[in-house]
This record gives C-alpha cells, sequence and structure tokens, in this order.
C-alpha cells in the first residue's frame, strides 16, 4: 500500500485515477491489498463483537481495549447520539486502519533511527544513560524475570535529555519525509510565492530539518543540546519549524502517544543492551512515503550490566 501511495505522488492524478478506475497496474495492487487488510479488520471486530455480546460479568479495566471503546454502547449521554454510528462496523473498520496505517511505521522507523543514531554517537549514549541513573527509582538489570528494566511513564517524563534526543532524530530522520496539501484559494506562501486555487503544494520535513537558515551552521549534526535551555529544560519549539509531526488543524493526533511509545522503547533498549553497528552495511533512506531505512540495521546485541 506504501508503494502505491508513494506512486500517487509521482503519477498525474488523472493517471492513477484512471488506473483505479480500469483496475490495473499499481492500483489493482491497492485494491487487493485494502481486501486483505479489511478482511483482518472485520475478523477482529467480529470476534470483540461475539465476545462482549457474550459477556455476563461486567468489563475488567483491563478488558477495555480500542475496539471495545469504538463498539460498545455509551453511558454518557452526550455521545450517545453519535452511538449509532460509531457503533457500526465500517467506524471501527476506517479509526482501526487510521491509527494503524499512521502510528505503526512512523514510530518504528523513527526508533531505528533513533537507534542507530545513539550506537554511533557514543558521547551522547553515556549522557542518556547518566541521566536515567541519576533520575530512575533504584538501578538494576530488571526485576529478576530476565525481561529486562522497564520504564513507567512517570520515570520517561524526567527523562529531558532522552526527549531532547529522540527530537534531535526525527528533525533530522522524520518518519514522513514530505508531504502535500492542495490550497483552497489563492495564497502567498511564507517564502513569498504566489498560488492559486487548487494548487498542489509538497514540501520536505526532511529537507527543512537540515536548512542551515531554520537551524544553524550545525544543522546536519546530531545534537541534542540544541533542544534544551541552558537551565536544562526543554525550550518550546514551534511545530512551523520542527514539521516533523505537521502544524496547524491537520497535525500529527498521535504525537504524544508516538513520542511516549519512543521514548519506552529506546529507554528499554539502551538501558538493558548496548547496540553494535555492524561495520560496512549501508545505512540509507528509502524513497517511499515513511522513511525507512532502505537496507535495514544491522546491529551485534549485547546485554548491558548496571551492576
Ligand atoms: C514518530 C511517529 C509519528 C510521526 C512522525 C507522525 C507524523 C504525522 C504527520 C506528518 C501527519 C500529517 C500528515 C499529513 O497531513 O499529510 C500525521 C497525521 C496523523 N497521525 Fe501521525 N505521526 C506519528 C505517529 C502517530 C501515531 C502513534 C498515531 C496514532 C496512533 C498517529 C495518528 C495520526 C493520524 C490519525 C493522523 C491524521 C490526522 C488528520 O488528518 O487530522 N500518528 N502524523
Amino acid at each position: 500500500m506504501e508503494e502505491v501511495i508513494f506512486q500517487r505522488h509521482l503519477k498525474p492524478q488523472w493517471f492513477w485515477k484512471l488506473q483505479k478506475w480500469l483496475q490495473i497496474g499499481e492500483e489493482r495492487k491497492m485494491k487487493i491489498s485494502s481486501e486483505i487488510f479489511d478482511r483482518l479488520l472485520y475478523q477482529c471486530i467480529w470476534r470483540k463483537k461475539e465476545l462482549l455480546n457474550g459477556r455476563k460479568t461486567p468489563m475488567d479495566r483491563d478488558d477495555f481495549d480500542f475496539l471495545t471503546f469504538m463498539l460498545v454502547e455509551d453511558n454518557n449521554q452526550e455521545e450517545r447520539e453519535m452511538s449509532a454510528f460509531k457503533k457500526s462496523e465500517k467506524y471501527a473498520r476506517d479509526m482501526a486502519f487510521n491509527l494503524l496505517s499512521a502510528g505503526s511505521e512512523t514510530v518504528s522507523s523513527g526508533l531505528t533511527w533513533f537507534l542507530w543514531l545513539v550506537a554511533t554517537h557514543p558521547l551522547i549514549e553515556k549522557s542518556i544513560l547518566e541521566e536515567m541513573k541519576t533520575n530512575l527509582n533504584g538501578e538494576g538489570d530488571g526485576d529478576g524475570d530476565g525481561k529486562g528494566r522497564h520504564f513507567s511513564f512517570e520515570e520517561l517524563s524526567k527523562l529531558n535529555y532522552l526527549h531532547a534526543a529522540m527530537c534531535e532524530s526525527l528533525r533530522l530522520y522524520p518518519p514522513v519525509p514530505f508531504e502535500h496539501t492542495v490550497s483552497v484559494g489563492s495564497d502567498t506562501l511564507p517564502s513569498g510565492h504566489q498560488i492559486g486555487k487548487n494548487t498542489r503544494v509538497i514540501y520536505s520535513p526532511y529537507s527543512m530539518g537540515r536548512m542551515e537558515e531554520i537551524w544553524g551552521g550545525d544543522c546536519l549534526e546530531f545534537k541534542p543540546e540544541r533542544w534544551i535551555s541552558n537551565k536544562g529544560e526543554l525550550g518550546d519549539v514551534s511545530p512551523y519549524k520542527f514539521t516533523a509531526f505537521n502544524a496547524g488543524p491537520r497535525a500529527c493526533i498521535g504525537k504524544e502517544l508516538a513520542m511516549v511509545e519512543m521514548k519506552a522503547v529506546g529507554a528499554a533498549v539502551i538501558w538493558n543492551y548496548s547496540l553494535q553497528v555492524v561495520e560496512n552495511h549501508p545505512i540509507l533512506p528509502s524513497n517511499s512515503i515513511v522513511l525507512h531505512m532502505k537496507h535495514g540495521l544491522k546491529v551485534r546485541v549485547l546485554k548491558r550490566s548496571h551492576f
């Protein structure tokens, strides 16, 4: 699907729409992939409905998940009007599709670049580990179950340097490297360019993250310090400058969730393991709507001990 969406950015709209209508070429692949994805999603929805219908006891907090939220009757008066629509299988499918497609590859791509940058910048890795040691409740290799140490939401929220390193990695390697939007009326862009109605404007967070005019002479360096004030606090950076999550009314609704997910996984990996990047393995971005590492990241994983 990702490949076909990428192709839609390159081909004239009339061309891929004709392909879609005739069900040929890339657009046929899109139809087949969508059907496979839909089958999977509807199976999950039906299974969840069966479970919910057969339920005799009140629901535990732990059993309450995204699909339950989309399918159960609302107790809340205000939301009841939405209920008929909300309970439709199509609505649950669309929401699940949206969140899965927007929130999985983006996070995994962001984490891959982050772990590579940390593994190739030992001083930054050391600073991340030192911040963890200073701020976390008790050290150790975990809770003795062999799964390593994990970090709570409260613990993660104290790690400003880790947060800064994550933003810095997203600046240099934004998972959504380019985006397009269409003007509803004629306008003047911040660059001074005049555009007419219905003009497609493509912009690139990847390029903007590497522009000297925006980030200064050291724009190509991986430097988490640029996100932290002299007092050690995280600075407020405008989303119109740091565009990895887009800005304005259509900005990413999963930004906070994405940052927590990435910090939770990043912190656990860095604390429990040392990653050694395999020499001579090519590290290149892919040509895609999500900035994958073209050949993946090859590392040797060594267990880290803090005792
Ligand atoms: C590092 C991870 C992520 C990045 C870099 C990212 C980036 C973006 C960007 C740039 C957009 C705007 C797309 C456009 O206008 O063309 C967007 C939209 C969106 N994102 Fe994310 N995203 C991430 C993670 C997530 C997660 C975890 C979720 C939810 C589980 C999510 C849900 C969405 C949704 C639903 C939209 C559409 C919002 C709308 O159109 O109103 N994203 N994201």
